[in-house]
């Protein structure tokens, strides 16, 4: 059985003044079924492991650098996340496709040097809207997945976040048939590449105007382990109701 995971990609959104929503999210689900987590700007990811240490909550960063260490000016390293008490971090997310012009080769190296380095890759992958009005979603997900993930992957150390650009921060959702059609197809090309135990202990979450009301309906979507949530994760009233939808799912 897979561990739902409900995680909350605060953006560049929050200075310390924001971290008491992480205490207030820990009093709101204080027993949770799933695993919850919080990535928070880099600055505030020491303050916010110290804060959620007695709860649930878990903390991870946005991004890292492919090289453990050097001349790489304005960047973080994978232990550094960790020795600052991140347990996860998101890779590839189309902001950072896009802004920085990461590649699948990049996102690749990037996962590797966080698996190296002890914490949980969250690798994101998704279709534009013109690959989507195109037919070629499918193609895009599976040329993504070869690309990004790499070999000697594990249910403990790999994530995969399926996020349409189209449907991030815009309100727009994608059906449930065509969230599952993307979930399935992604679970049977990580059974093929990893094997079934592996492939089957991934977890796979949907990304992109996730909210309380739209959520129970998503997580009943087949192979959609849980969510990250964008917008509807900085504040903790927003982010309980969909973590409460999990847990009951
Ligand atoms: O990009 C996202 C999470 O990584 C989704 O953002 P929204 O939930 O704001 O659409």
């Amino acid at each position: 059985m897979r561990q739902k995971l409900a995680a909350g990609n605060w953006k560049m959104n929050g200075t310390g003044a924001a971290l008491s929503e992480i205490s207030t999210l820990a009093a709101l689900t204080p027993a949770p079924k799933s695993e919850i987590l919080i990535c928070p700007p880099s600055p505030l990811i020491h303050r916010a492991a110290d804060i959620s240490a007695a709860s649930a909550i878990q903390i991870g960063g946005q991004d890292c650098h492919a090289a453990h260490a050097g001349a790489h000016t304005g960047d973080v390293s994978a232990e550094m996340l960790l020795d600052a008490g991140a347990r996860y971090v998101i890779l590839g997310h189309s902001e950072r496709r896009t802004d920085y012009g990461e590649t699948d080769a990049v996102v690749r190296d990037k996962t590797e040097a966080a698996i190296d380095a002890g914490l949980t890759a969250i690798v994101c992958v998704g279709e534009t809207l013109d690959q989507r009005e195109g037919g070629a979603t499918l193609d895009i997900i599976a040329g993504q997945l070869a690309g990004s993930v790499p070999a000697g992957v594990t249910g403990e150390t790999l994530v995969i976040a399926y996020e349409p650009v189209w449907a991030i921060g815009t309100g727009l959702v994608p059906s449930l048939g065509q969230i599952g059609e993307v979930h399935d197809f992604m679970r049977e090309k990580l059974e093929a590449r990893f094997g079934a135990e592996i492939g089957d202990a991934i977890r796979l979450l949907y990304g992109g105007s996730v909210k309380g009301s739209n959520a129970a309906n998503i997580f009943a979507v087949s192979n959609v382990d849980g969510a990250l949530v964008g917008g509807a994760s900085l504040k903790a009233a927003d982010f309980a109701p969909i973590i409460q939808a999990l847990d009951a799912a």
